[in-house]
């Protein structure tokens, strides 16, 4: 059995890469860069006026408050007007301020506004009001890195570079399998001894949500057989193969021994971790299989803790855990020696503090007892220090 701390060792060092693929910007959300990307233009491209109001040369305001209104200027014009002394032009937010002015005064401040003759009621200071012609960034200028991660504000940044695809590290190809003579689909007839499939439409909707895709291969039945050779074929049409159940210690838990037999070396099977103990990792290269304990929490928990890292990882992420926060426990705590132990907690934010309760299941089977948990709780094992009052957390919801 590998400790658990081994195994974030593991996936820290992990050195997989899938090579880059050009997607359009608007799929490129949660994606990380594999290029640098540089502006063609100025920004902003011209000095603009950054409020409806009038534009004027500032020294003006010396001689009189009152100004002469000569022309308009909407966003998407460009008008280099030349102005006399105490002459000023209505001006609309987004349109390029002319040359001859150096302020702009917002129409708020102005009496009269939208008449030939206005005063200037309340002064800006010199300059005020504009944007200037290339402060953002220049052209030629690097406006994000190789290796950032895309979020909407960069899609826009890249946007604005002029850009509508974009180089990103690939996504590696993942399929996931639920296994098990017992396992039906939610909208099949479910014998006796039947158990609905939940685990599939959680991983799939885990993966929907985080915008990585992925397909499904249904339920294998446990014959040895079937699953070594459907493993083989999506082994070779897939990076990523992600099974649930079959990997404890069971008569029909076939995954430990078939991977091997296909040649696959087994990173990590059992960890010390609770749910989720008869985690297995495989690797042949470049492929990856996951063979996740084929209950519903633990599954899931798996995705948390192990695959979504890894898929980070090999995807070009730096931040690959998930964001670790700290509660105060209320109540007693449980401590499983040796193991570290995912609890399910309700958390509430009391004066700026987590305060956390755990939420009682009947365990890996109770997949809605463990859908009415806001986050899990990461406790150590007995041989640690343990602080009930700074409990490390993360959210699931
Ligand atoms: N002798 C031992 N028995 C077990 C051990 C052990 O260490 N020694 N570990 C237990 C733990 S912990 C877990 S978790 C399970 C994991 O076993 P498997 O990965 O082999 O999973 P299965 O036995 O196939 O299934 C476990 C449980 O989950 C249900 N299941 C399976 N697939 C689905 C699905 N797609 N959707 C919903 N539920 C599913 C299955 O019917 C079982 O009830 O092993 C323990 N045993
Ligand atoms: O550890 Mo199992 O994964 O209890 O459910």
């Amino acid at each position: 059995m590998m400790n658990y701390n081994k195994a974030i060792d593991i996936i820290e060092n992990l050195n997989l890469e899938y090579g880059k693929e050009r997607v359009s910007i608007v799929n490129a959300n949660n994606r990380v860069l594999a290029e640098d990307i540089k502006s063609d233009i100025d920004m902003p491209l011209f000095d603009k006026s950054a409020m409806d109001g009038i534009a004027l040369k500032y020294e003006d305001l010396n001689n009189s408050k009152k100004f002469r209104v000569v022309d308009n200027i909407a966003a998407g014009e460009f008008k280099d007007i030349d102005l006399e002394q105490n002459e000023c032009v209505e001006i609309m937010t987004g349109a390029p301020v002319p040359s001859s002015c150096d302020t702009v005064i917002r129409r708020e401040y102005i009496g009269n506004y939208g008449k030939k003759e206005i005063t200037v009621e309340r002064e800006e200071k010199k300059g005020s009001n504009i944007a200037y012609k290339g402060e953002d960034f220049k052209k030629g200028d690097i406006l994000l890195k190789e290796g950032e991660y895309l979020n909407e504000f960069s899609v826009g940044t890249i946007a604005t570079a002029g850009r509508m695809y974009v180089k990103v590290y690939q996504n590696p190809k993942i399929k996931f399998y639920a296994t098990g003579d017992e396992v039906y689909e939610p909208d099949d007839i479910l014998p006796k001894s039947g158990i609905r499939n939940s685990n599939a439409y959680s991983v799939l909707s885990f993966f929907n949500k985080r915008n990585i895709t992925h397909c499904y291969g249904g339920i294998i039945k446990d014959t040895k057989e079937k699953i070594k050779k459907e493993l083989d074929r999506a082994t070779k049409e897939n990076d990523i193969v992600i099974l649930s159940g079959g990997v404890s210690a069971g008569e029909y838990d076939y995954i430990p021994e078939i991977v091997e037999e296909l040649g696959f070396d087994t990173v990590w099977h059992k960890i010390a971790m609770k749910p989720g103990k008869p985690q297995l990792f495989a690797k042949k290269g470049n492929k990856l299989i996951f063979g996740l304990p084929g209950n519903p929490v633990s599954t899931i928990l798996s995705l948390y803790v192990f695959v979504l890292p890894i898929i980070k990882k090999i995807t070009g992420f730096k931040k690959i855990w998930e964001h670790k926060y700290y509660g105060k426990l209320e109540g007693r705590s449980k401590r499983k020696a040796k193991r570290y132990h995912f609890v399910p907690a309700k958390v509430e934010k009391i004066n700026g503090e987590y305060k956390l309760k755990t939420v009682i299941t009947n365990g890996s089977g109770d997949i809605r007892g463990a859908s009415l948990a806001d986050a899990y709780m990461v406790i150590p094992p007995e041989t640690k220090k343990f602080n009930k009052d700074r409990v490390e957390f993360f959210f699931v919801k």
